[in-house]
């Protein structure tokens, strides 16, 4: 079967989040569940320097203005390349320009995506389509409401609270019927939604955990949304994300500075002293050190971490910050790193290698999210031995085993549980995992299970190739 992917974002292409790595390991772990998959990306220069003078397959230029789909082979992927000068070739990020303010015509732009993925579609004979995101949340809406040939599509949500709503006077703009202008279509009050017109014209929807899945649908955790979601009854459901376990091997990760794995996790030791130094941390190899990292934003939970601070040093914790976000949110790490010298340090950035140092270095990683609909910070640091510290909601609470007593005695924890959004909550939480650190063989068995944890791709890609089966059955 032959599945176009369409996407704002496709690790190592482009990455801003954790979209990107999903968006860039599904192919191959699909690859191996009998689905081939193309990826649709926006012309990006990023992109469009590492696909090179890629071959021309389909001339779009229409609506949206000069448009041509360029497909190429790169790191694997098989990628159609959205070549829109005027949407896509500009500098900063997919969404915002270098001073980090959104552009104005995102909604022209990610229209113009949604627009190619349903004529790419149905002219190079694809058998279904999966939209990531509100950016590709058009997809469906151009594939029920104008495409020349039924394509089945599934729409992914990988985070409710990024919804991509825009002003009423866009909808004349899309070349949409005008029928599609009501509540029961992209209409999102008042404005057109691009998230809602996923949800709405999608066969399937799926989020990234069961727990999430279940969240959404529910007033407290649906956005606005969960009345919509609720009404798909069956038709939504939460598969879980894995990571790509070739790309996050610590066994051959160059950004350590000593591979280990789950066979033999002793080189694991000298990560620790590497990752003080490179945080100014006092090379104390006795003291518990936590790492965050992730973007620093209200979703987050990072302003807790800052407010239980006192709580992880007095405990004669130490604590590693690697992130970039909201502006206050970074003045606060730098000024908590300025506050405790040798204690707490705080590199602002989006670092790739640091991370990986994080999650091999980190005696535990901490995930306070406030809601997170998978995360992926847990998945990599179970993967390089950290056992992670998180809120229980969304993918954390369905990913990691907390080291509750009845788990102890079972032998199966992987990391410590918390209620999210209370930052008392996971200084108590930071608290019984260094008292769980200090118990040698207690940790010890924390920390192999948490290396030996299945976080691959295996059984999520199997349930994602369930569901293009049958929406193509369905068609058939
Ligand atoms: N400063 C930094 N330097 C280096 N690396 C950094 C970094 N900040 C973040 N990263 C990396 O970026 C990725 C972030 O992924 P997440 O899933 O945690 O978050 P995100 O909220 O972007 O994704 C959304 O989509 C994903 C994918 O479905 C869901 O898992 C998630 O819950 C949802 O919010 C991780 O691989 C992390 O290591």
């Amino acid at each position: 079967m032959r599945v176009l992917a369409v996407a704002s974002e496709c690790f190592p292409l482009i990455k801003t989040g954790g979209l990107a790595d999903v968006v860039g390991a599904l192919p191959a772990a699909l690859a191996g569940a009998g689905i081939t998959v193309t990826t649709l990306v926006p012309g990006y220069p990023a992109v469009l320097s590492a696909v090179g003078a890629a071959p021309v397959v389909l001339d779009l230029t229409d609506r949206f203005g000069p448009a041509r789909l360029r497909r190429a082979k790169v790191h694997g992927l098989d990628l159609l390349v959205l070549d829109a000068p005027q949407h896509f070739d500009r500098p900063g990020n997919p969404y915002a320009g270098p001073d980090g303010v959104a552009w104005d015509d995102n909604g022209l732009r990610f229209a113009a995506l949604g627009f190619a993925a349903a004529k790419a579609a149905t002219a190079l004979g694809f058998d279904a389509v999966h939209a990531h995101d509100w950016q590709a949340g058009l997809a469906g809406a151009y594939l029920r409401l104008t495409a020349a040939r039924r394509v089945p599509s599934v729409f992914t949500i990988h985070n409710l609270a990024f919804q991509g709503q825009f002003p009423p006077a866009l909808f004349p703009r899309l070349g949409l019927p005008a029928t599609a202008w009501r509540m029961d279509g992209l209409e999102y009050f008042g404005s057109v939604g691009f998230l809602k017109a996923g949800l709405w014209y999608a066969d399937r929807i799926t989020t990234v955990s069961p727990s999430y899945a279940t969240e959404i649908r529910t007033a407290a955790g649906g956005m606005g949304l969960d009345g919509l979601l609720r009404g798909r009854g069956g038709q939504v459901s939460g598969i879980l994300n894995g990571i790509d376990e070739a790309e996050w091997d610590p066994s051959r990760d160059k950004a350590l500075a000593a591979c280990f794995s789950a066979a033999d996790p002793a080189p694991r030791a000298a990560n620790k002293p590497a990752l003080q130094a490179r945080f100014g941390l006092a090379p104390d190899p006795a003291a518990p050190l936590f790492a965050f990292v992730g973007r620093l934003a209200w979703q987050k939970g990072m302003d807790l971490v800052l407010d239980a601070l006192p709580a992880l040093l007095e405990a004669g914790g130490q604590l590693a910050i690697l992130g970039t976000g909201d502006a206050a949110l970074e003045a606060r790490c730098l000024g908590a790193a300025a506050a405790h010298p040798g204690r707490a340090g705080t590199v602002i950035g989006f670092d790739e290698a640091l991370a990986r140092l994080c999650y091999g270095g980190a005696d535990a990683v901490l995930v306070p999210s406030r809601f997170e609909p998978c995360g992926l910070a847990q998945l990599c640091a179970l993967r390089y031995g950290a056992p992670p510290v998180v809120a229980r909601t969304g993918g954390l609470a369905d990913t990691v085993i907390d080291a509750n007593e009845m788990a102890l005695a079972a032998g199966c924890a992987t990391g410590v549980q918390f209620a999210p959004g209370d930052a008392a909550l996971l200084a108590g939480a930071v608290q019984r995992t260094i008292g769980l650190y200090r118990d040698r063989p207690a940790w010890a068995h924390i920390q192999a299970n948490a290396l030996g944890c299945d976080v691959s791709w295996r059984r999520s890609a199997a349930r994602y190739a369930a569901l293009f089966d049958e929406i193509v059955a369905a068609d058939g």
